[in-house]
């Protein structure tokens, strides 16, 4: 009988049989095709949940030049280059006017789910704070209740971001204008994920009498009556077009924030749940891995399959196998533009 060409071998839970000739559930499906020649690629595809997918992909190389080492195995190649939006941290913005409850809010947010709180305000006030040449023109745009140049608060952000290691922020009180808006784009591009806007509505009225009784003790420079009103000025002018543009997207959670603290806190987990089950259904991530061979795939598979289920345990990676004689592959992947692992 024929060999044929494209020998789909298995689909399965590495978890769930030791070695995938063994297994339930497998099965062959047929191309036609004459037999062309002895040397076979092997395609072994991995779906990984997403939470561990970017140590899968730290691992998937390394194991694959030791890999290497078995006879008969000519080459591996990784297909497909990771990029998934679930191995980025996860961003939410906190947006609001000046004491709308936005750091209120966030320290509940962090001591309940263990998010990084980063405070836009926060960061310029510490920096100001380390005499750094910037601090005097920081002191300015704060007493003025103006927004300070993106150049510095986008680095104070990421260098926080970076430093952290973090999946999850907050990060409240930015972007505040469209100056802020472009240049946090410009400098994350697309390594970061912004799941959404917690926006805190509050009428001025409120803001300011929680500003002035805040301002007994907080020793801010910006809690008077003064830059209390200019900032509420730069707010309307500024910072609500940079929430129509984001409620655009659908990304806006809109909370009242009159109400006493413990009802906006409901609401608050309200919209943090949601994100969270959001970032708990993301679809697996699949890797797809080309092994050179002469012959037989089945060593080959039971092998990575033991292998896989060793390092990663039960139910964690599924892999499934298939394997296709070269000159079939060569025209259906177009070996010449894989990336190689090394
Ligand atoms: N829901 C609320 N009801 C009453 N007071 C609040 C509420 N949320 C915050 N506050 C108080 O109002 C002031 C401003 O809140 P804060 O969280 O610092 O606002 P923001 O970070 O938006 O400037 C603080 O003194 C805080 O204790
Ligand atoms: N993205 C930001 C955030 C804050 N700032 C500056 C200007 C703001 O008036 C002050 C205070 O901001 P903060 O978020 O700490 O406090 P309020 O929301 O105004 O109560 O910091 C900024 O320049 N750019």
């Amino acid at each position: 009988m024929l060999r044929q060409a494209v020998r789909r071998v298995a689909a399965l839970g590495v978890g769930a049989c030791a070695g995938v000739g063994a297994c339930a559930g497998v099965h062959a499906q047929s191309l036609a095709g004459p037999p062309r020649a002895n040397k076979e690629i092997h395609e072994l595809e991995f779906r990984v949940s997403a939470a561990m997918a970017e140590k899968f992909d730290a691992w998937l190389p390394v194991y694959l030049k030791g890999l290497l080492e078995l006879p008969g195995l000519l080459g591996a190649k990784i297909l497909k280059p990771l990029k998934p939006a679930a191995t980025k941290p996860a961003v939410i913005f906190v947006l609001g006017g000046p004491g709308a409850g936005k750091g209120t809010q966030s320290e509940y947010i962090v001591n309940k789910y263990g998010y990084v709180h980063l405070s836009a305000g926060d960061l310029l006030r510490a920096e100001r704070k380390s005499g750094s040449a910037q601090g005097q023109l920081i002191d300015e745009y704060i007493a003025e209740g103006k927004i300070v140049p993106v150049e510095i608060t986008v680095k104070l952000l990421m260098n926080a971001i970076e430093a952290n290691g973090g999946k999850r922020f907050l990060v409240d009180g930015f972007p505040r204008n469209t100056n802020n808006l472009s240049g946090w784009q410009q400098v994350t591009g697309d390594r970061l994920r912004v799941m959404g806007v917690l926006f805190y509505d509050c009428p001025e009225e409120v803001m300011e009498a929680r500003l002035l009784e805040r301002g007994k003790t907080s020793g801010r420079t910006d809690d008077n009556l003064e830059s209390i009103r200019k900032r509420f000025r730069t707010y309307t002018n500024e910072t609500q077009p940079i929430l129509a543009y984001y409620e655009q997207q659908g990304l806006v959670h809109k909370i009242d924030g009159t109400r006493e603290v413990e009802e906006v806190w409901a609401e608050t987990q309200d919209v943090i749940n949601a994100f969270e089950q959001e970032l708990l259904e993301e679809p697996p991530v699949t890797f797809r891995v080309h092994l050179h061979a002469n012959e037989s795939l089945l060593p080959f598979s039971a092998r990575v399959a033991r292998d896989v289920l060793k390092e990663w345990g039960e139910g964690t990676v599924q892999m499934s196998a298939a394997s296709y004689s070269v000159s079939d592959s060569i025209k259906a992947f177009g070996l010449d533009a894989l990336r190689s692992f090394d």
